[in-house]
């Protein structure tokens, strides 16, 4: 049993999950008693660990090669096996074992012109926007986590469109990891 969850922050590229990340540690480093949850980046792991195959030039993103990067993550996540606190960054719940994850948080962009301006603005060709345009506006992320998280409350989307939603998204993430402690008799652990 770990004393803290993990929670793996997912969703469309572009909806928020590295700033949500970030807030969440920072509130939960200022909590009282603090909360020692670490950031998992998987964008990093891709990248720092080569778990690619090479690069798309049509839709400009590498060609993660998921078995290796799920032992990479697993190797991960086992390490701090009974301690948990990973907050996972990842646009897709894919090759994550279910046991693995106590919270999927889909954040969810649904006004499809900022979700557009923040994607363009990253210098995206026509085609890579539209397909995640398509793949927000369709749901797929989080109906990717619903098939495999079937529990009750296991799955929450949540709206990340404006700059205030990042802080009241983070504050409703720290505020369910002190329920998840608590429910856990982990109550008085920092
Ligand atoms: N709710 C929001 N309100 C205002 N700006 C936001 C919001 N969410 C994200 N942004 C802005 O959009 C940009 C992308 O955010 P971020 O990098 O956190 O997204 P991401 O989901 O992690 O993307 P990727 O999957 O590509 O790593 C940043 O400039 C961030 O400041």
């Amino acid at each position: 049993m770990r004393s803290l969850p993990n929670i793996l922050i997912a969703g469309t590229p572009g909806v928020g999950k590295t700033t949500t990340c970030n807030e969440i540690l920072s509130l939960a480093s200022q909590a009282s008693p603090p909360l020692n949850l670490k950031h998992l980046s998987i964008n990093d792991i891709v990248k720092e660990r080569t778990c690619h195959t090479g690069y798309d030039e049509e839709l400009q993103t590498l060609i993660v090669d998921e078995d290796k990067l799920m032992d990479e993550v697993e190797k991960e996540i086992a390490d701090g096996e009974g301690e948990g606190g990973w907050v996972i960054d990842w646009h897709s719940t894919a090759g994550f074992a279910v046991r693995w994850v106590d919270l999927v948080v889909v954040l969810r962009c649904e006004e499809t012109k900022v979700l557009f301006d923040r994607l363009s603005s990253r210098g995206y060709k026509d085609e890579k926007v539209q397909e995640n345009m398509d793949a927000e506006i369709f749901g797929v992320v989080s109906e990717e986590a619903k098939e495999a998280w079937d529990e009750e409350g296991q799955v929450v989307e949540l709206r990340s469109v404006a700059a205030e939603d990042i802080e009241e998204n983070a504050e409703r993430v720290v505020a369910w990891v002190r329920n998840w402690m608590k429910y856990h008799g982990q109550g008085s652990t920092g």
